[in-house]
């Protein structure tokens, strides 16, 4: 800076010399500086505007408005597919425009209070204890402040009446207050630590609760469309809610404390120098209010940039996982090209979000911190000096005539220390109300954090209950009749009726439709009874709701008309096991791999032995694996195990469970003939009826029943006959 000026200084000289008028120079370097500052903040309004220009031209082909994004992308196709995407996104925003944006209002206000009953349930409880030690280190902290503040004020006074032994004593004084002094904040930092993770501890259990609640992890991401990555809401974002409750807590406490006993401690002191106690706090309350009225008028939105940014920190997070999941087959695609497009264009809409909110952030600031810096300064000065300006408290003796100097020097060091402290209080006090200010940014990210936590759970509460909003459901006629909407949603109008009765353990559906979570009916009505051993065998060309009667039979999707009799599920024996094409390996021993869902605390209550599982093991010729492992090893049994073997492993679950009916989608499809057959073959000696979607002919002899689908939405379910299940090959 003192380089530029003296560089200004120079020039200005030059010019002066040659005839022009220092004042013309400083008009022109003025007037250079607002031309730039203009410049800097009409051209991005300008790109912007042209940008929305740009975008509605777009719409008008169908690709809807799509944020500018710098993609460095060359394939035609990953742009088409980053658009649908995006078109996809703001349908989703329009559709749930009911939902408010995150900010200062109401909404944010009943959201935190929702939020603060979970994570404070009662009036007398762990976090209130914590808040309570916490309220009461943040209170010794502002009196120790103040009380170091007097005795920096004494320090100075003795130093300058030269006064060696009180000085020696009030320095003792302050290295001995140091040590609570470090503590306290020390404490203060600790227990605001605790109190993030009480907050988020209640929060987690809470919300896990919620999602485990009638299979919500699997309503929210496929039956509902308004939270994309639950994974990310539940784990980083109700931990940064977490620790910006408890931050704020303190960081509005404390300045308030501060500023509450720092404007008595100064009070106080003007009336030791006989001022006016009112003018100084009056000045600094009046410039302190107009500034933060400023800084409110111009404050960015934090709140929507903030709950923006975490979105789309949360959809890059999504892809990466997405990544590893699929890893395989993604590699054997070779699709590399398309995945590292994808995650391209997530970082790059992350960066795009973040540069704004730094380049909001940039002028705010500067704002701010010319306040906060400079005017507030100038009004502490303006504060400090009013009681010595205008004090009355030493200045002549009655008799008129004037002090001696000894009184004088007196007189001299009390000022000074008046001064001093006085001096010390400010600084305090200023950052207290610096905090405050910035409390101001925190709070607004806090809404957006509130918005997103408070929103997750909300929708786990509805979700919980069958209540689903989806983007892509427009009513139509054809859905009139089968799906009845209110308010945009479809209502769940089937319903589901356990039966208790030990002689009727049949299913039956009585005209349900099948329906998909996009409220697309692939059969209008379905009626029939499967009785224990009806072995029903399930046809139809690809993507005719095969599977999808599996998933309304196990509950998963909802039913739109009609009723369900289901047995209800007793202990130790359940009424339906699902087994998938792909089954799924939990994490754990070879022993979890065999009971799961059970526990080792169901198998031991059931009475179930190793032994037991080896043989279970045999049954579906995997005895080697038990063999080269223990039950008990704990192995990456996804990686570990090959397909058909992962297939063996879930009909081992089958035969642990012998539930009444097992519902076996392509379950065996690479498991060879032979294993295949003895699996079915044993499955019925066990009891267990079987309701089997396959495609190989050689099944149909373990079957009675059929139930074919045309794929048009009609069916047809009869009695096999025994030539029937002779057949070679499926004719559909
Ligand atoms: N989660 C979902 N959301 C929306 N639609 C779905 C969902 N799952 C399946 N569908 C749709 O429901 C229809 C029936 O799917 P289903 O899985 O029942 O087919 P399927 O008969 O089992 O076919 P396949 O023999 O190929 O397994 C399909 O059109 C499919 O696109």
């Amino acid at each position: 800076m003192t380089v530029f000026s003296k560089y200004v200084d120079r020039i200005a000289e030059k010019y002066e010399q040659s005839g022009l008028p220092n004042q013309a120079f400083s008009y022109a370097l003025v007037g250079t500086a607002l031309f730039a500052l203009t410049i800097k903040v009409t051209v991005p309004y300008i790109k912007n505007i042209k940008c929305a220009k740009d975008e509605n031209g777009k719409s008008n082909v169908g690709k809807g408005a799509l944020t500018p994004l710098e993609i460095d992308a060359t394939d035609e196709e990953s742009k088409l597919a980053e658009a649908e995407k995006l078109l996809v996104e703001q349908q989703l925003k329009m559709k749930n425009k009911q939902m408010l944006e995150p900010g200062l209002n109401k909404e944010f206000l009943k959201q935190l209070g929702m939020l603060v009953r979970i994570m404070i349930p009662h009036k007398l409880c762990y976090e209130t204890g914590l808040l309570t030690v916490h309220t009461l280190c943040l209170i010794s902290r502002t009196f120790l402040s103040i009380y170091v503040a007097a005795l920096e004020g004494a320090i100075v006074k003795f130093i300058v009446r030269k006064d060696v032994k009180q000085f020696a004593l009030v320095l003792m004084k302050w290295f001995g207050i140091a040590i609570p002094a470090t503590f306290v904040n020390s404490m203060i930092r600790f227990l605001e630590s605790k109190l993030a993770l009480a907050f988020r501890t209640r929060l987690v259990r809470h919300s896990y609760r919620l999602y485990f609640k009638n299979q919500n992890y699997y309503r929210v991401s496929n039956l509902d469309g308004r939270i994309e990555n639950a994974d990310h809401r539940l784990t980083e974002d109700i931990s940064v809610f977490a620790s910006s409750v408890a931050h704020l807590y303190s960081s509005l406490t404390k300045p308030c404390f501060d500023l509450m006993l720092i404007g008595l401690a100064l009070m106080r002191s003007s009336r030791k120098m006989k001022a006016n106690i009112l003018s100084g706090p009056a000045l600094s309350v009046s410039v302190i209010a107009l500034t933060a009225h400023i800084l409110r008028i111009v404050s960015p939105k934090f709140g929507q940039l903030v709950s923006e940014e975490a979105n789309r920190y949360g959809y890059l997070r999504h892809i990466h996982s997405r990544i590893i999941t699929n890893a395989e087959e993604i590699a054997f695609y070779g699709g590399h090209k398309v995945e590292l497009q994808q995650l391209r264009t997530a970082y790059n809409r992350l960066v795009n979000q973040m540069n704004s909110i730094f380049s909001q952030k940039l002028w705010f600031i500067m704002l701010e911190q010319f306040f906060m810096k400079y005017v507030w300064s100038g009004t502490g000065m303006v504060m400090v000096s009013l009681p010595i300006l205008t004090g009355t408290a030493v200045s002549k003796n009655s008799d008129n005539t004037h002090i001696t100097a000894e009184v004088n020097d007196s007189s001299v060091s009390e000022r000074t220390q008046y001064l001093t402290t006085a001096r010390n209080l400010l600084i305090s006090a200023a950052d207290a109300i610096e905090r405050l200010m910035s409390s101001y940014k925190e709070v607004v990210a806090l809404a957006g954090y509130t918005y997103r936590v408070a929103g997750m759970l909300d929708v786990f509460e509805e979700t919980a209950q069958g209540i689903y909003s989806k983007a892509t459901l427009v009513a139509n006629e054809e859905m009139n009749g089968i799906i009845e909407f209110r308010e945009g949603k479809p209502i769940a109008k089937g319903r589901i009726i356990y039966s208790d009765d030990p002689g009727n353990m049949s299913i039956c559906l009585r005209s349900v439709p099948v329906v998909t979570p996009n409220c697309d009916i692939v059969v209008p009505s379905l009626t029939l009874c499967i009785e224990p051993g009806v072995h029903l065998l399930i046809t139809g060309p690809n993507g005719c709701g095969k599977s999808s009667l599996f998933r309304i039979l196990s509950g998963l999707w909802p039913i739109y008309a009609g009723e369900l009799h289901i047995p209800r599920p007793v202990e130790n024996k359940p009424c339906m096991f699902y087994i998938p094409q792909r089954p799924y390996m939990s994490i754990g021993s070879l022993c979890d791999q065999i009971i799961y869902p059970d526990t080792r605390e169901d198998m031991k209550r059931k009475g179930i032995t190793e032994n037991e599982l080896m043989n279970i093991l045999k049954l579906v010729t995997l005895e080697h694996i038990a063999q080269r492992d223990s039950f008990d090893v704990v192995r990456d049994w996804k990686d570990i195990l090959s397909g058909g073997e992962k297939q063996r492993m879930a009909v081992a679950r089958l035969f642990y469970h012998k539930p009444r009916y097992a519902l076996l989608d392509e379950c065996t499809s690479a498991v060879s003939i032979d294993v295949e057959s003895s699996i079915y073959d044993i499955a019925k000696k066990m009891g267990i009826t079987l309701l089997t979607i396959t495609h190989r002919p050689t099944l149909w002899k373990f079957h009675t029943h059929i139930l074919e689908f045309d794929g048009q939405g009609s069916w047809k379910f009869r009695k096999m006959d025994p030539n029937e299940k002779q057949k070679e090959k499926f004719i559909h």
